[in-house]
């Protein structure tokens, strides 16, 4: 038995309940039924802010891009425009979010591995910031489209440096054998710029890599430095070509549960400025502006699932089974990638955790387990329970498996909440269902 250790992550009201924002996270159950995603927008507004910082406070020209997969929404957007960032797109739905959410074409960057000619089209006429051009038969597409319009558009390569990230093999891609990417190694990345360079409807930006997600360290972020300024250096030499952009991608890691200790969203910052400006200047290059595209280090700790209790069921001396009312259909992450979370009873945070339990969804699947081994008081059907570090990653890789409805998403702030996508209706899960 023992007291929970709430640390940062949540706020405990006068009435002993999770607030969120400084709203209660009863009274947010209440408002909008469970499950619900609920945001601490000051939390995101911070992190933004402490990338900021570091540019700011190194005096170095810079773009903090929000990477949108993490949370596509059109509050979203609106907020990260706001703040003054950009945003990278993966798809022409991310696109459209973006741009109905009011963010300025010219800050968004569109990736992927297999952009449609549709999507590319759909870029070009929103006159887009840039494209990062990911492989040849994107180049092949990109100049048709740019041919038949009249018209040219910013590029930025994307290589892959041939850095392996610490993480989950499914979340890192900047080794060689990742599928995002022209590979330095083999050649491909140089045939690419000459392709481009010679290209008069693409003007080459920069180069761009991204080495995975959820990384906790700044190692492999300043060795993808060393790789890239070396790069920037050779083609200098060979083409004069002249980056104006180092765009290093996303990946910084955040925090889950207690065990996940990252750096602090500055400390990633000012290392990579540190690397960029010291290789920069052993070589003799011109300072380019850095870009960063950080997702899951603005959304992910912002947000937490409030769920409520239903059935139970105990296999003593085996395990003890709390389901919830969601699952896998809203948190995919630790069926996919066994990512660990923590759990907390939004109604009483600071009662003695007498049980360890593990908390299951209501999917028909085995593996819908969303918190192994979770230390909680005695639960009470219709009690709440907070997944806390739930902000990235979940809505947006949301399922309507089982004909679940996806969760409704609310931001808070200042003790104010606003609803910002409402909960799925079966009605809306039978819009594209024709029947015979
Ligand atoms: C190109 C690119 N940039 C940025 C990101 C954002 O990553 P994260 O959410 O880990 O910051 C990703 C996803 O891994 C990505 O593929
Ligand atoms: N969806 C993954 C991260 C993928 C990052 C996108 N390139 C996660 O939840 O951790």
């Amino acid at each position: 038995m023992k007291l929970a250790n709430l640390s940062d992550s949540f706020e405990i009201n006068q009435a002993g309940h999770l607030a969120i924002g400084g709203v209660d996270t009863l009274k947010l159950a209440q408002k909008y039924g469970t499950p619900l995603i609920a945001y601490d927008v000051s939390k995101i507004k911070s992190k933004i802010k402490h990338f900021k910082q570091a540019f700011i406070d190194a005096e170095v020209p810079y773009r903090v891009v929000y990477a949108s997969k993490a949370f596509s929404a059109m509050a979203m957007y609106q907020l990260v425009a706001q703040e003054g960032l950009g945003c990278d797109v993966v798809s022409g739905g991310e696109l459209y979010t973006a741009l109905k959410g009011g963010m300025p074409p010219e800050r968004i960057e569109f990736h992927g591995n297999n952009k449609l000619p549709s999507e590319l089209e759909m870029a070009v006429d929103a006159k887009i910031g840039c494209i990062v051009v990911d492989n040849f038969q994107e180049i092949e597409f990109l100049d048709a489209i740019l041919q038949k319009k009249e018209t040219s558009i910013s590029v930025v390569l994307r290589v892959a440096p041939g850095i392996e990230a610490e993480t989950h093999k499914y979340i890192s891609t900047g080794q060689e054998n990742s599928k995002f990417g022209f590979d330095v190694h083999s050649g491909q990345s140089e045939k690419a710029l000459k392709q481009l360079i010679e290209n008069p409807r693409m003007n080459v930006k920069g180069i761009h890599c991204h080495i995975g997600s959820q990384i906790f360290s700044a190692k492999g972020f300043v060795m993808a430095v060393e790789k890239m300024v070396s790069l920037l250096n050779e083609w200098h030499e060979k083409y004069a070509f002249e980056a104006e952009v180092l765009n290093l991608g996303g990946g910084f890691g955040t925090r889950y549960t207690e065990q996940d200790k990252p750096l602090p969203p500055e400390a990633f910052a000012e290392k990579i400025i540190a690397a960029v400006k010291r290789k920069v200047a052993d070589l003799g290059l011109k300072m380019p502006e850095i870009w960063i595209e950080p997702g899951r280090s603005l959304a992910g700790e912002a947000a937490a699932t409030l769920y409520t209790v239903g059935s139970r069921k105990d296999v003593e001396g085996v395990c003890h089974f709390v389901s919830v009312d969601g699952g896998m259909g809203d948190n995919i992450r630790p069926a996919l990638y066994q990512a660990k979370y923590e759990a907390w009873l939004a109604n009483k945070p600071q009662a003695l955790q007498e049980q360890i339990v593990t908390v299951v969804g209501k999917y028909c699947e085995s593996g819908d387990i969303l918190v192994r081994d979770a230390p909680l008081p005695i639960t009470h059907p219709g009690d709440i329970l907070a997944i806390p570090s739930t902000g990235a990653y979940g809505y947006t890789m949301a399922s309507n498996y089982n004909r679940n409805p996806r969760p409704a998403v609310v931001f808070c702030e200042n003790g104010v909440d606003k609803l910002i996508i409402r909960r799925e209706t079966y009605e809306d899960m039978l819009g594209c269902d024709l029947g015979l």
